[in-house]
């Protein structure tokens, strides 16, 4: 393998060279195509480099302004290659066509490299995650740079189209169902290409609100990944198990449940082991470049449909030096995560926690400028939801007063950015105890033994014995 020579061409480096010097002009049809590391020879990928610099500037290449450039870098020899290249003049017809080979040229020798990496990863017996994100890169060498030379032609997008325009819709819903009647109706359930970010202040329902959705689309057969970088998994699935039974989530995890209780909790639990949901291990990283790895390789394995994340503001990113640019931080990951979407064509559902900061106004209700301290959050979203519960503020208040709090359960889903949608609020209601999210017409969720059996009838959790005795 060592022996493998880089696969190169000086031939076609010198014919792209020359066409370029010679016909300045000509650059256009190749800037977006070639980069330094096309050309394997140093020099013509020193006065490529060089050419380029004088061409975005701006400035005509000519050898009056490229001189500049190679004198201040102390290679005065670039200048003789530049009147080589000038010298052996081909045609410009095979200008693309011979970027095209020279781009996948560099694109072997990417993949020559990585692959003598993962060889030697795999001789010094280093981890498999480790092995797998070189894969990975790997797998994004080849991606990037079909990015880069292939068009989608009109067929393709017709096609597209058509596929969009013959699904079969579910009760009028193309997306995943959220659960949630009245918010499907403005959704049609998250779609493929959804970056939806679900904001909201402290206390506001976050985590339910991302523990629900969640539950609801592995419990009807989608493969789902629950990044929660806050709350432990097994917490998670007491919040799930909550939801499902009724019970508070508290007492749940903290033990407090009668017997008979506990036997509910264990026939839904070992009902639900089979649904097809998958929790990060957030004690292992909350390094974006980390999380999107692992979702890809859950994409592979697992065929993941939607991904939750709560919530960005805890992701860090390696790649950003400064690593109290906490703006920095968060556009770097939500780039990440856009690309990622984009890529696997599932929808990603991210939470953002919003500061407490704008709080003292009359309508404490969050906008969209509450967004604008985190970044570009709102430009790429498909949709921005904010979360919003007077529960939060009148308990506090009533506590203050020590006066009794009868909370309305009231949850507002606020579309402030519906890229195909109505905006405003969709009125909901939440218990937060027992983790439920349901339609304002409804004087609970679900609130008898036979009402949860008729909810997951068409789920993974059917046939739960529900009988045991709870209302
Ligand atoms: N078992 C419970 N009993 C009573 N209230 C609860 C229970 N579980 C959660 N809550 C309340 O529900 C609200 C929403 O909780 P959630 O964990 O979803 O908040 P969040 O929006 O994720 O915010 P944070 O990031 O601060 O946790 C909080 O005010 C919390 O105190």
């Amino acid at each position: 393998m060592d022996q493998i020579a880089p696969p190169q061409s000086f031939e076609i480096e010198k014919d792209v060279l020359s066409v370029i010097c010679n016909r300045p002009e000509l650059i256009y049809q190749v800037e977006d195509l070639l980069d330094d590391d096309c050309f394997y020879n140093s020099d013509n990928r020193y006065l490529f480099s060089v050419v380029m610099k004088v061409h975005f500037s701006g400035v005509a290449v000519t050898q009056s302004s490229i001189l500049p450039q190679i004198i201040t870098s102390g290679r005065k020899d670039i200048l003789d290659h530049y009147q080589q290249m000038k010298k052996y003049f081909t045609s410009e017809r095979s200008l693309v066509n011979n970027a095209e080979a020279l781009v996948e040229l560099s694109t072997k020798r990417a993949l020559l490299t990585k692959s003598l990496r993962i060889l030697q990863m795999i001789e010094l017996n280093e981890t498999i995650e480790d092995i797998e994100s070189e894969v990975t890169d790997a797998t994004n060498i080849v991606m990037t740079r079909n990015k880069q030379t292939e068009a989608i032609s009109m067929g393709e997008a017709v096609d597209g189209l058509y596929d969009l325009m013959h699904r079969d819709p579910v009760n009028g819903i193309t997306g995943i169902p959220t659960g949630i009647s009245s918010l499907d109706k403005i959704t049609g359930g998250w779609e493929y290409d959804d970056k939806v970010i679900i904001a909201a202040r402290p206390g506001m329902g976050k985590t339910i609100a991302a523990t629900f959705h969640s539950f609801h689309s592995a419990s009807i057969g989608y493969p789902t990944a629950l990044i929660s970088l806050e709350v432990r998994p097994a917490k998670l699935a007491g919040r799930m198990m909550s939801n499902a039974s009724g019970f508070n989530s508290s007492d749940i995890t903290k033990g407090r449940l009668a017997d008979n209780q506990k036997r509910i909790i264990t026939e839904i639990g070992d009902k639900s082991k089979s649904i097809p949901l998958y929790f990060y291990d957030n004690t292992r990283s909350r390094d974006i470049n980390d999380i999107c790895r692992t979702i890809r390789t859950w994409h592979r394995k697992y065929g993941i449909k939607i991904v939750y994340l709560d919530y960005i503001g805890l992701c860090r990113d390696r790649t950003i030096r400064n690593s109290s640019d906490k703006t920095a931080i968060t556009e770097s990951v939500q780039s990440k995560l856009t690309e990622l979407g984009d890529h696997l064509g599932i929808p990603l559902i991210i939470f953002s926690q919003l500061n407490r900061g704008s709080e003292e106004k009359s309508d404490r209700r969050p906008t969209l400028s509450n967004l604008k301290s985190s970044g570009k959050l709102e430009e790429d979203a498909t949709r921005v939801i904010f979360l919003y519960r007077q529960d939060y503020y009148d308990s506090n208040e009533s506590e203050a007063r020590g006066e009794n709090f009868i909370p309305s359960n009231d949850m507002e889903y606020i579309f402030a950015k519906n890229r195909e949608g109505e905006l405003g609020p969709v009125l909901l209601k939440c218990n937060v105890a027992q983790n439920r999210i349901y339609d304002n017409n409804q004087t609970s969720h679900i609130h008898s033994a036979k009402q949860i059996e008729d909810y997951y009838k068409n789920t993974a959790l059917n046939g739960i014995p529900m009988s045991l005795g709870f209302a």
